[in-house]
């Protein structure tokens, strides 16, 4: 084994399994150092609520214990990363930093300003591509040196590229020499959320609905697994998207994804396999169609700072959205008057996780649908309180929701009904009621809009709408109305200024990104080429 210590720099990527550049690290140098730095923006911790605190403390938590089962242990420091490693390179003699490559482009200026110490004190750096299934650079680079503009392109270029790499090997822990200097056993230890000052925004917080790390990602993997086995064998796949489940335990591995608890190659692969085992043939491609959305945007990002903005992102149509403070207020606290938006808010707020039906429908309300409020204080919102938010990811997905890129010639001017689409996702009214107690004695006849229900009934279900719950804060018909105009207008100055819009090609593209499933619950069908009349529509 050569000289000199390694230290292995987690960001994301916080698992063992499938991780390229600690299992090499791990190979490299007499000892080996695992550390995690809290620098104020680390893993999006800037901007993040309490919920997605505390699931990345649980993932930090998790892989000490893992290591320390070994007899190593993560070694936690806190400031800038540069001033940290220039100390520690000298402290424990290190020869290799290795890191997983962080692809969005916020975090390149932190990196670059690492490898550049590296470079002055000869330490050799080994960044390896894992947190996603390419390399984004290498399809950009089939693309002819720019990101692919459409969904379409993109797959183009992926097909041509082939599979991604196969996950590696575990790691053997206890063959890797992990030490603890004497000196450090009180030093760098992870501390409590408390003494970081991260308290709970709400008391309903209390509730802990998502445990982070790699433990319970593996843990929900199997099941997640099993669970896609049961739809092979239903003849169905994409088993999240097409039997959306409100309610249920969750099924959903976004967060796990997010902080690279579980690696996205072995979640693809796994799949893939499944398929392939059960059926006795080659896999289809669309079994794994919601990573490669991820992929996508991942992509989509790389060398655009201005990805997450209206202004000045070259691939964002500049809307004239409304400034209304007091609207946006009443979209974020669950305060609309409709159910359904108010409940999938509520959710959000508490458990920091809502199904994609319910960040379609709010994200909808917010900006075309309803209060035509600019999609990037929704950004805000979600970035806070979701455990999965990614920079690159939620902004791709406010911007397609909001028709503001990705959208077909901006062609689907309809939006959803805010009464109808609750109606159909959640037919027994159980999920408004959970996170809306305030309407759980409501008739199902008047759940998703209460203020229809005549005054007998709000009494009688100890509800009275504009005193218990909110009146509507915009009448859906007549703003849904006005929108739809609105955006007619973009579009004729689109097709007056000759923009060649970002657009996913076809409408089964449209259907499958919104997830709606071919046969909505609660009747009426929605086939891939036409417009799904049951819930879409003004
Ligand atoms: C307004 C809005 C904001 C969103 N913000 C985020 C976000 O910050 N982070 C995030 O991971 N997802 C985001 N999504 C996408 C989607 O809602 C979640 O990924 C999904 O709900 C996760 O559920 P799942 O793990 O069961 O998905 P699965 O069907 O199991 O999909 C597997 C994985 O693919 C990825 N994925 C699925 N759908 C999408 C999509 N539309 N775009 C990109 N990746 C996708 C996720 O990593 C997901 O875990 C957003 C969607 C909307 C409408």
């Amino acid at each position: 084994m050569p000289g000199g210590a390694c230290i292995h720099w987690f960001r994301h990527g916080l698992r063992l399994h499938d991780n390229p550049a600690l299992l090499e690290g791990m190979t490299l140098g007499k000892e080996f150092y695992p550390v995690f730095i809290f620098d104020n923006e680390v893993a999006g911790t800037k901007t993040s609520g309490y919920n997605r605190w505390r699931f990345l403390h649980d993932c930090l938590v998790d892989l000490d214990e893992q290591l320390k089962a070994a007899g190593g242990r993560l070694f936690v420091f806190h400031g800038d990363p540069c001033l940290i490693f220039k100390e520690m390179f000298l402290e424990w003699g290190v020869r290799y930093l290795t890191f997983e490559s962080d692809p969005e482009p916020i975090w390149t200026e932190r990196d670059r300003r690492v490898k550049a110490l590296c470079k002055e004190m000869k330490v050799e750096c080994i960044e390896r591509v894992s947190h996603t299934l390419w390399n984004p650079d290498i399809i950009i680079e089939k693309n002819g040196g720019t990101p692919p503009i459409t969904y379409s392109m993109f797959m183009e270029c992926v097909t041509e590229i082939g599979h991604p790499p196969r996950p590696m090997p575990d790691p053997i822990l206890t063959k890797v020499n992990m030490k603890i200097p004497s000196d450090f056993e009180e030093r760098c230890a992870l501390p409590s959320l408390e003494v970081m000052g991260v308290n709970m925004e709400c008391t309903e917080q209390e509730k802990k609905v998502w445990k982070g790390g790699e433990t319970r990602a593996l843990e929900l993997f199997r099941v997640r697994i099993l669970h896609e086995e049961e739809a092979f064998k239903g003849g169905y796949c994409l088993p999240n998207q097409y039997m959306p489940d409100l309610l249920g335990t969750p099924k959903s591995l976004s967060a796990y994804l997010r902080f690279g608890c579980l690696s996205v190659r072995r979640f693809y692969w796994k799949i893939h396999d499944t398929y392939s085992e059960l059926k006795k043939e080659v896999s289809p491609s669309h079994l794994t169609a919601q990573v490669i959305w991820r992929e996508y945007f991942y992509t989509m990002s790389v060398g655009n700072i201005h990805f997450n903005k209206m202004k000045e992102n070259p691939i964002c149509l500049n809307i004239e959205w409304k400034e209304d403070d007091e609207k946006l207020k009443a979209w974020t606290d669950g305060r609309t008057g409709y159910p359904w938006i108010d409940a999938c808010m509520k959710q959000l707020k508490y458990e920091g996780w809502i199904h994609q039906v319910g960040r379609h429908a709010t994200a909808c309300f917010l900006t075309r649908g309803d209060l035509w409020i600019s999609w990037e204080d929704g950004l805000q919102v979600f970035d806070k309180y979701l455990l999965d938010a990614d920079w690159s990811i939620c902004a791709g997905n406010w911007m397609w929701i909001s028709s503001s890129a990705f959208e077909k010639f901006l062609q689907c001017p309809n939006c959803f009904c805010p009464v109808r689409y609750g109606r159909r996702m959640d037919p027994t009214g159980e999920y408004v009621r959970r996170y809306l107690p305030v309407l759980k004695d409501m008739p199902i006849r008047y759940l998703f809009e209460p203020w229809k229900a005549p005054r007998a009934v709000q009494e009688r279900a100890k509800c009275i709408v504009g005193k218990d719950y909110p009146m509507p804060v915009v009448e859906h018909k007549s703003a849904s109305a006005a929108n739809h105009e609105q955006m007619e207008k973009v579009v004729n100055k689109l097709r007056d200024t000759g923009i060649v819009h970002c657009a996913p090609s076809t409408q089964r593209e449209v259907r499958e990104f919104v997830w709606l499933p071919e046969k909505m619950a609660g009747g009426g069908s929605c086939r891939a080429d036409q417009n799904c009349e049951g819930i879409l529509g003004l």
